[in-house]
């Protein structure tokens, strides 16, 4: 009898060795990188607060692919031109790492568009592109919507600078409620007065939950269980008050859309997902299986956090290229002024602002905010750059890396707005610069966020001028462009002086 319990305990106690050594072994051709089963932690020792910078910087010890572990967990980082594109394109690499953060605000479940994949994620990606458009999304109506909101803005601002004794004026998430009114007045109807605390509570929950990630595994969703022994330490509980009320809130918003809901006469997005959802309901219509209320729920969080931080930082920082060039911002005034004459912009003066697009695209290469996309997942093992990527390797494709590729950009470094006008003097838009992804994967706001940052910036522009600050301000308060990490880059709060230019016909 102890001879066969010896023989069981012994082979089970093989089953699993061999088991964890398929799981750690580095297969063969994995791509080079530090040693060692927690190699993931050699790029904190690169001490860069940005996870993107201190990839650019182990590339050059290991190359353009390098290949880390967290136990039995692997990660490969990928960068410079070639090898991002070649990632961004390789639907073997368009799956996403399970996530506990995010599927948090749908209990526990993977819900949404963001970090789903699938024939789950197709499904609701290409609704929601599909219904986005149906709601104003690609047309003129949409311009309208963003319009009221800059004026708003600019007369915010302009209260802001009359008030001010010294002309300073805090620049702190300024473009926030703009940008959010936008996307809600599309997915619910409504929108955000000024300093609304509602409003000011859920910009500040979605501000600490993409501060939170810096786009890495932590240790909570390395060691979920964690949780149950120190939700405080772990972060369990911040993470909890940070999601709930905006899960809380959209719960509300949708329960209130059911109410109201007349089908057929669609007011916003929520109510085309719910004529789905009735439909689906009344008739058990078998190709609206995966269509669920928690699905819609996960899609309005993911607009929210995919849409709103990315375009109002990306404005935040093309407030301090400008006033950090100055001569830049010189040119760029004169030819808004030149040509709109004192009118407010509108999409169809895209192609007579040569300079003013090339100097926003310019700042989306150095002021970018979405440094590593979204983590990717390989589905199924694949190759990159020649090495071998097992099924499951999360991917970090490093779009910033590309943006400073000196193959790509001659003097990288330099904040050179010229670089994107041609001979005629025309604005070329770069198929090289991949601020909004590639691929399967891209960007399903592009359109939307492009409309945005144009409209805003000749708006502001035109409005106003910013300069460095009156006086001694403290050092952490001088404009800087060195960015507070997290999933997104997000500009640091400063003063400005910011000067009242001539009254434009609102
Ligand atoms: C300047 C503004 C924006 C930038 C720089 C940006 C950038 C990006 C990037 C880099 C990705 C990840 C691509 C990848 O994982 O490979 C992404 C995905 C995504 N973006 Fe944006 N984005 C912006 C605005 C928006 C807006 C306005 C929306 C709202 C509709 C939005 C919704 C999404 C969604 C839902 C995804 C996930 C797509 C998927 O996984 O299939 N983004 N964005």
């Amino acid at each position: 009898m102890l001879l066969v319990i010896s023989y069981v305990v012994l082979s089970a106690a093989l089953a699993w060795t061999v088991y964890w050594y398929t799981l750690i072994r580095t297969p063969a051709n994995y791509p080079p990188g530090p040693p060692g089963l927690l190699s993931f932690f050699a790029l904190r020792k690169e001490k860069h607060p940005s996870l993107a910078n201190a990839i650019v910087k182990m590339a050059g010890e290991y190359g353009p692919v390098i290949g880390l572990t967290l136990w039995h967990r692997k990660f490969v980082c990928i960068s410079g031109h070639q090898a991002v594109v070649d990632a961004l394109s390789n639907p073997a690499l368009s799956g996403r790492p399970k996530s506990f953060d995010f599927s948090l605000r749908t209990k526990g479940l993977s819900r949404g568009v963001l970090m789903t994949e699938g024939e789950l994620w197709k499904e609701q990606r290409r609704f929601t592109i599909k219904h986005l458009k149906d709601v104003g999304v690609g047309k003129s109506s949409l311009e309208g919507i963003i319009l009221d909101e800059i004026q708003d803005l600019v007369s915010d601002m302009n209260g802001a600078v009359e008030c001010s004794k010294d002309g300073n004026i805090m620049l702190d998430d300024v473009f926030t409620t703009s940008v959010i009114n936008i996307l809600w007045v599309m997915v619910s109807g409504s929108r955000f007065k000024r300093g609304d605390p509602q409003m000011d509570q859920l910009t500040s929950c979605m501000n600490s939950f993409m501060r939170y990630s810096n786009g890495g595994p932590n240790f909570l969703s390395v060691v979920p269980f964690i949780r149950f022994i120190a939700p405080e330490i772990s972060g369990y509980n911040n993470l909890l008050k940070y999601i709930g009320p905006i899960r809380s809130y959209i719960e509300e918003l949708v329960k209130e859309h059911r109410k109201t809901l007349q089908i057929n006469s669609p007011r916003d997005f929520i109510d085309l997902y719910l004529e789905v959802l009735v439909e689906k309901e009344s008739s058990n219509n078998l190709s609206y299986h995966r269509f669920h209320e928690e699905e819609l729920l996960g899609i309005i969080f993911d607009i929210f956090v995919a849409g709103s931080e990315t375009t109002s930082h990306t404005l935040g920082f093309a407030l301090l290229f400008m006033i950090i060039h100055p001569h830049i911002q010189n040119k760029v005034q004169e030819e808004i002024d030149e040509v709109l004459q004192g009118r407010p912009p509108s999409l169809t003066d895209r192609g007579r602002l040569p300079f003013t697009e090339a100097t926003l695209q310019e700042i989306q290469r150095l002021g970018v905010v979405a440094p590593l996309t979204v983590p990717h997942v390989a589905q199924q093992s694949t190759e990159c750059q020649g090495y071998h990527i097992p099924k499951g390797t999360v991917a970090f494709i490093n779009l910033w890396s590309t943006n400073i590729d000196s193959q790509v950009w001659p003097e990288p470094n330099t904040f050179l707005p010229e670089r994107h006008i041609n001979d005629s003097g025309k604005f070329v838009k770069s198929e090289k610069l991949l601020t909004f992804g590639l691929g399967k994967r891209s960007c399903i706001g592009e359109t939307l966020a492009r409309t945005s940052l144009f409209l805003f910036f000749v708006s502001l522009m035109q409005h106003f001028r910013f300069e460095s600050p009156r006086n001694d301000v403290d050092f952490e308060l001088q404009p800087s462009l060195d960015p507070i990490p997290g999933l997104t880059l997000a500009p640091r709060p400063c003063l400005a002086r910011v000067i009242k230019r001539y009254p434009v016909n609102m």
